[in-house]
Formats: C-alpha cells, structure tokens, sequence
C-alpha cells in the first residue's frame, strides 16, 4: 500500500521564511496602472533587492532599466547568468528564483500567474519561501482573495494597494469590418497561431504601404525585443506589429489600437473562445503612460468578434480559487524510496494521483516532463535527481529536432562525455518560412545548452561560450530574416508529412496549433 505523498501545508516548507514577519504589498489593478513601476521603486531604493519575472525578456527589460538608472543589478535566468560586480540587487525569471538568499526588498511581478496551469507553483513557491522583509507583488485582482488567505496561514502583514487604469481602454465599435486594409498606424493585430501571423503581415504588406514587426512565442528574446524597437521606432515605415499572445505581458509597446484577428483558439482538443482573462491582458496593451499613445484603442477584424470583445472588457476578473504547487525534487525522491520499479514518469503519475493537496492548491499539469522523462527512459545512467532536472529543460516538445537534441544531451551528460552542440552555424538569414523554422529550431538548442550549463556540473558543458556566440548570431539573423519575410507560412509538421486530415500542429512556437478560421485570408480581399 503506498502511503500518500504529503503536499499539505506547502507555507511549513520554508520555516526560515516563516520565522521571519514579512510585509507583503499586493499592487492589484488592471494593466497601465503603473503596478510594476512603484514596485520597482521600492527595489531600487533597497540595500538588497531581487525582482522576479514572468519572461526572460522581461527581466532583461528591467536589468537594463534599473542598470541604467545606476543601480548595479545582476541578471539571472534559466539561460543567461549576468553577475554584475558590486551588484545587490538581481532580475531574475521567477522559476530561478533563490529561497534559500536573504533579501530587504523582493517583487513578484504578475502574481496572478500563481493559477498558471503549468507554471503556477513557481509563483507559489516564489510568494511562500522568499525571505524577504518586504515583498511587492504586482498583478489583476484574481489573486487576491487567496493571497489574503494565504497570508493567514504563513502569518505575514498584507498591505493592499489598488490601482485604476491611467487613461481608460476605448472599444471601437466599428472594427475593420473584415478588410486589413482599415489597418492603421500603430496598430497590432493579435492572432493566436504563427501560421496566421505570417499571414496576416503578407497581406498587409500585399494590399497597404504598411510594413509590420511580429512578435510571437517562439521567438528569442532578444528578436522580439528588437521587432518591438523597430515597431516602437517612429522613424521607418514598420508602424504595424502582428504578434500572437506573446505581446500580452512585459514589452513595453506603442501600441495605439489592438485589433484582434480572432478570439477563439484551439486547446490542444478544439476551439474556445480565448479566456476574458487573457483578453484583458492582450488589449490592455493598447495606450501607455509615457508612451506616444497614451489612450488605449481595442477593437476586432470582424464585426462579429465585437460583442465578445465587449464583454470579455466588462467581466469582473474571475476569483481564482486556486493556485499551483510542484513537488520537490526531495518529495519525489522520498515517494520514489516506496516504489523502486517504477520508471520516473510511471512515479510521477502515482505521486499525483496519491499526493494529498490542501483545498487552496492544486497540482501543476505536467505532460511536458512526462513526454520528456518518456523520451529519456532510454537513456541509461541518469540519476533520478539528474532525470527530474532534465525534464525542466526548455525545449518544445512538438518539435522533432529540438527534443533529439535533448536526448543527445542527455546521453551524452548519463556516460561523463563532454555535451557538445553538434549543430552548425547557419549560413544566412531564412530566405522562406522552411529555413525560418529551422532558425527557430536551432536557437532554441542552444538556448537548451545554456539553460543545461546552469543547472548541471558546467565542466561536462564546455562550449558555453560557443553556445552564447550562436544564440547571438541566431537571434540576429532571425531578426534580418523577420524583416524580409514575404512568403507564405508553413506548419512545423509540413517538414514531415502530416497523416490525412490531421490538423496541423502548429503552434505560435508556445505550441497553440493553429486553427481554421471561418474565412480564409485571401477573402478579406475578395472586394
Ligand atoms: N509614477 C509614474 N511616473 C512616470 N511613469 C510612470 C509612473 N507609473 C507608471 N509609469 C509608466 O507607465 C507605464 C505603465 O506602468 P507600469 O508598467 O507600472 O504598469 P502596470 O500596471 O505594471 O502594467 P502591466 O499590467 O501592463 O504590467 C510604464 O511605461 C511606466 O514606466
Ligand atoms: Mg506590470
């Protein structure tokens, strides 16, 4: 009989944490409201500060920012280690966040991730185990009862700070009537697969004197910041960006109008109509204090989205009644001590399905590592503490070539070989969307070397450097290659036949795979 893994009380997981009597400061309100600015004041004036991001990009952002302003800050994130001399403060991804560091000053940046299906916990874990006089969290109200409830338990002083919008966000009522032609500048048309983003810029491009930027999930950071610079950039002529959910959270955009392409996505099974969650944050986009367009403009491509789009923008935020949690990797290991035969996806599905969870949390989904530790069964000689590690690595698990390289990594680390790259520079920047997935594909390996260079022995990864000097040059030629692009999109699986009457899996790169519109692009111009 297997006794049950133990997930109750997660706040009595970090005692140090709990011995300390921490002021928490929850900056809740809408986008635009000025949440992370007054947060970051508060780190920059402290002696010791860390400020925790959703996205690499982000932390990027803020690494420059607060640097800029003469704050010595460090930058630390699953692929990028920037250790600033003299630094007391850090910008960090909040998966690298360190509960073990003693801070004055911390800030959780979109606390209303805690309720993220798959990246939950590290929010939870963020928010439970910092050890921090002060932590300022920024976010939507979602959160915020059970952030109340959750302040009871661990015994911390919440303070609330509510905040409105600073220029209200305007609906335009009559869309653009299916024609991208209405496209204006400033304008970012939102769709939610990146076959319909390239589509979308090659008609523009076709039918307007307009030139659009793209930003979407699969690109690195570095690309999409510099298709934001070049959309924020007043002096060429890219003043349209299309990007995909990626744009909804941390780049700081001129955005006069967000125009939604679409609002249903698929799921993984069919289309749903995308959460009003979601809509709020992908529209709040629009208009920004300090920016050009200081009043925000949101409507859709067609008529019959509006009605969806209003009342996505009047619904209260939904109450979140839970938040994520994710095992240990010292819990797993002491429920594994029960069950020796079990392979560690086997072992990770019998945690879940005994593991006992206090009513305020659930368990984070976990197909990712279960699809990864399903491919590394095969590779003999892994720990289980190195198997659960790998298993975190960032790789899209739809993407054949990039989950070989991960496997190669693996063999490669399990026999005490030295991890090479093993894949060559590309020649040039894509010149059709074929050798433009492939640009994707590669950066993304590289990214999963550095990444593995963090969080295993660096001796057995040795061409760190190498993998850096790539990721450099990938970015740059994807950028190079993202303003030329003006061929039709490809799915990811056009590289190997798709079986009949499969839906494509394509995604935006964060593996939405596509779906068909009731109207196909080449009919909006049917005029
Ligand atoms: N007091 C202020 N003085 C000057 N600029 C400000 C101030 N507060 C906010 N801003 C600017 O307004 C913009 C929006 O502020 P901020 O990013 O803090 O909003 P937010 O509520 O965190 O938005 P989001 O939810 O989209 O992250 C930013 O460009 C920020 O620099
Ligand atoms: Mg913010």
């Amino acid at each position: 009989m297997v006794t049950s893994a133990d997930l109750t009380k997660p706040h009595m997981w970090f005692p140090f944490a709990r011995a300390m009597k921490r002021k928490i400061i929850y900056h809740c309100g809408p986008t635009n409201s000025g949440k992370t600015y007054n947060a970051l004041q508060r780190f920059m004036e402290a002696k010791k500060g860390i400020y925790c991001s959703p996205l690499r990009l982000l932390a990027m952002e803020v690494f420059d920012k607060v640097n800029a302003l003469g704050v010595y800050c460090s930058l630390l994130t699953g692929q990028e280690k920037k250790q600033v001399p003299f630094s007391n403060h850090v910008a960090c991804t909040v998966e690298m966040v360190s509960t073990d560091d003693l801070y004055d000053v911390a800030v959780i940046d979109e606390i209303q991730m805690m309720a993220d299906s798959c990246r939950g916990y590290a929010w939870t874990r963020a928010l439970l185990g910092l050890k921090a006089d002060e932590i300022h969290m920024c976010g939507d109200p979602s959160v915020l009862n059970i952030v109340r409830k959750i302040c009871s338990d661990t015994g911390d002083e919440l303070h609330e700070c509510h905040y409105g919008r600073f220029k209200p966000l305007v609906v335009e009522a009559k869309t653009l009537l299916g024609d991208l032609k209405n496209i204006r500048s400033g304008d970012c048309v939102v769709a939610f697969s990146r076959r319909e983003i390239f589509e979308v810029k090659l008609a523009i491009e076709k039918h307007t004197d307009h030139r659009c930027c793209v930003i979407y999930g699969a690109l690195p950071p570095e690309t999409r910041r510099q298709q934001a610079n070049l959309f924020n950039d007043q002096d060429n002529e890219y003043d349209v960006l299309v990007a995909s959910d990626a744009v909804g959270m941390g780049l700081n955009l001129n955005i006069r109008r967000v125009v939604f392409y679409g609002l249903t996505k698929y799921n993984g099974q069919k289309n749903v109509p995308v959460p009003s969650s979601q809509v709020k944050q992908i529209a709040g986009r629009a208009g920004r204090r300090g920016s050009i367009y200081p009043d925000g403009l949101t409507t859709t491509l067609h008529l019959d989205d509006l009605e969806y789009l209003i009342q996505c923008l009047k619904e209260p935020f939904e109450e979140v009644k839970k938040v994520g949690l994710f095992p240990f990797y010292e819990q797993i290991e002491l429920f594994a001590g029960q069950l020796p035969n079990l392979t560690f996806s086997q072992l990770l599905e019998q945690f879940r399905e005994n593991c006992r969870l206090d009513g305020s949390y659930f368990f984070c989904q976990h197909d990712h590592i279960k699809k990864v530790a399903n491919m590394l069964e095969k590779v003999k000689g892994l720990s289980l503490e190195d198997r659960f590690n790998f298993c975190f690595a960032p790789v899209n698990i739809r993407d054949p070539k990039a989950m070989y390289h991960l496997l190669r990594f693996a063999s490669s680390y399990s026999q005490n070989l030295p991890v090479n790259i093993a894949m060559g520079m590309p020649k040039g920047s894509a010149r059709n969307d074929t050798e433009l997935l492939d640009l994707e594909t590669r950066h993304q390996v590289v990214s999963m070397y550095l990444w593995l260079s963090n969080h295993f022995k660096e001796e057995t990864f040795p061409y760190v450097k190498k993998a850096e000097e790539m990721a450099t040059n990938i970015a740059a030629l994807l950028g190079q290659s993202l303003i030329k692009a003006n061929w039709k999109p490809e799915s990811r699986q056009m590289r190997k036949p798709k079986p009949e009457g499969k839906k494509s899996e394509e995604g935006d790169g964060d593996e939405k795979p596509s779906y068909e519109r009731p109207r196909s692009i080449a009919k909006l111009f049917d005029r």
